[in-house]
C-alpha cells in the first residue's frame, strides 16, 4: 500500500449516507445532525478540525456523532440477521473494546482478536493472520464502520494485498477481513462513552443478547502524551492546520476537552459499570497488562467466556498470544511499519499510518515532557475526579 505524502491535504469525504443500503434512515440521521449540529458546543480538535460536545462528551463532528445518534436513536440499523454480512447481528451478542484513544485499543485489538480465535489461529504460527493484518483491520470500528458500510465479510483480505491462512485445513483457505472473533460473537472497537449506548446494548435483558465490554484504562498523563503526539501528526497531515503546542493541548485537556474526553467522565463510566456489572464490563488497566500479562489475559479469555485450558496451559498457548501482540513483535512486522490498510480511515479518506499506532509503548513516558507545574495540575485533577471512586493510577 502506498503512503500519502505529509504535505498533502486530505478532505474527509462526507457522503457516507449515500453508500448505505437504507437510504432514507440515514438521510433522516443526516438531518437530525444538521439540525443539532450548529447548537452544539464547539472546540479545536486534536486530530481533526473541530470537536463538538454531545451529551457531555467531546467528539467528532461527522463520524463520531452519527455513530452516538444512529446508536441511540436508530438502534434497528446496527441489526441484522445472524447469517448477514451487515453491522452487528439482532440474535448474536455484541462484544466492544472500548477505550478513550491512546489507552491500549491497538494492543487489545489484536489480544482480543488472538484469544478469541485461537482455536482456528494458532498464535504461534507463521500464517497467523496478525502478521499480515494491521490490528485496526481486524474488526470493525463501531463509529466509522457503521457510518462507511464496511462491513462486507465477502470481501477477502487480498484486496489489502496480503494473505491470511486458515491453519485449520492446512493453511490455503483465505479468511474474510473483519472476521468475527466466533460464529456467536460479534466484536466491535469503540471510543463512545457508556452513557451514550442505549438500555438495548447495555442490559442483560436485551433481544439481542448479552453485550460485554472490555474498557482498557490508562494512566492520564501517558494518555496525553501519546494524544499529543498521535494528534499533532495526524492533524498536520488531514488539515493542514498546525498542530497544538504541549501548553495548549494541556490546558484544553485538563478541560475535559479531548477526543472522546473528558477523560475522568469517560474513564469513571465504565469504571462505575464494571462495579455494577462485573460480568458484562471487565475494567483493565494498561500498566497492569505490562507488569502482569499473563494474569490479564487470562482474565480477559474468562470474561470473554473462553478460558484456557489447563492443557492450553500447559503448552504455552497464553505465552504465545503475548509474544505475537507484543509492542515489540507488531511494531517489527511489515504490515504495522509500511502500511496504511485500517479500512475505516482509508475510506474517509483520512491519513493515518499503521505505524501511527506504535510509538514507544511505554508507562512513564510523560516524564520526559511534564514540567513539575504541568504534574502538579495533573495531580491535583486526580485526586479531585477520582476521589471516593476507588479507582486508582499507579504513579508511573
Ligand atoms: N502491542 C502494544 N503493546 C503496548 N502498547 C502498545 C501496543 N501497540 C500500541 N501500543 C501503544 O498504545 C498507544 C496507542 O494507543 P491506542 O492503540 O489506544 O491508539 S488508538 O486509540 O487506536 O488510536 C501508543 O502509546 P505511546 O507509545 O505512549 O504513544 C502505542 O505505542
Amino acid at each position: 500500500m502506498s503512503s500519502a505524502s505529509t504535505s498533502q491535504r486530505i478532505v474527509p469525504k462526507t457522503d457516507y449516507i449515500e453508500e448505505k443500503e437504507d437510504g432514507e434512515a440515514y438521510r433522516k440521521i443526516d438531518a437530525e445532525i444538521s439540525g443539532m449540529l450548529p447548537n452544539l458546543p464547539k472546540e479545536k480538535g486534536w486530530a481533526s478540525e473541530d470537536l463538538v460536545q454531545y451529551q457531555g462528551f467531546w467528539i467528532h463532528p461527522t463520524f463520531a456523532l452519527k455513530a452516538a445518534v444512529q446508536l441511540q436513536h436508530h438502534f434497528n440499523l446496527f441489526q441484522t440477521t445472524g447469517s448477514s454480512t451487515s453491522a452487528a447481528s439482532g440474535s448474536l451478542p455484541m462484544y466492544f473494546l472500548a477505550t478513550l484513544p491512546k489507552s491500549g485499543t491497538t494492543w487489545l485489538r489484536a489480544l482480543m482478536f488472538a484469544t478469541l480465535n485461537r482455536s482456528l489461529y494458532d498464535a504461534a504460527s507463521p500464517h497467523h493472520p496478525l502478521l499480515t493484518t494491521g490490528p485496526h483491520d481486524c474488526f470493525p470500528f463501531l463509529e466509522m464502520d457503521n457510518m462507511l458500510g464496511n462491513h462486507d465479510h465477502s470481501r477477502p483480505v487480498t484486496s489489502l494485498d496480503h494473505d491470511h491462512h486458515d491453519d485449520r485445513d492446512g493453511g490455503d483457505a483465505m479468511i474474510d477481513n473483519y472476521v468475527p472473533p466466533t460464529s456467536t460473537t460479534q466484536l466491535f472497537a469503540t471510543h463512545l462513552p457508556y452513557s451514550l449506548f442505549p438500555k438495548s446494548v447495555t442490559t442483560s435483558s436485551s433481544t439481542y443478547g448479552v453485550s460485554k465490554f472490555v474498557y482498557v484504562c490508562r494512566n492520564p498523563k501517558d494518555v496525553f502524551i501519546s494524544l499529543w503526539k498521535f494528534g499533532s501528526k495526524v492533524k498536520a497531515v488531514n488539515t493542514g492546520l498546525a498542530p497544538f503546542s504541549l501548553e495548549e493541548a494541556f490546558e484544553l485537556f485538563c478541560r475535559g476537552v479531548c477526543p472522546y474526553g473528558p477523560y475522568w467522565d469517560h474513564v469513571l463510566g465504565f469504571w462505575k459499570a464494571s462495579l455494577e456489572m462485573p460480568e458484562q464490563v471487565l475494567f483493565l488497566k494498561y500498566e497492569d497488562l505490562r507488569k502482569e500479562p499473563s494474569a490479564n489475559v487470562k482474565r480477559l479469555a474468562e470474561f470473554l467466556g473462553q478460558p484456557f485450558s489447563k492443557e492450553e496451559e500447559s503448552k504455552g498457548v497464553v505465552q504465545q498470544i503475548i509474544k505475537l501482540c507484543s509492542f515489540e513483535n507488531l511494531s517489527s512486522l511489515e504490515i504495522n511499519k509500511t502500511s496504511r490498510t485500517q479500512q475505516y480511515f482509508v475510506k474517509a479518506n483520512i491519513v493515518v499510518e499503521n505505524s501511527d499506532f506504535f510509538r514507544k509503548g511505554q508507562v512513564g513516558d510523560w516524564k520526559n515532557f511534564f514540567t513539575d507545574d504541568m504534574t502538579k495540575r495533573m495531580d491535583q485533577i486526580i485526586d479531585e475526579r477520582f476521589s471516593g471512586s476507588g479507582l486508582t493510577f499507579a504513579n508511573p
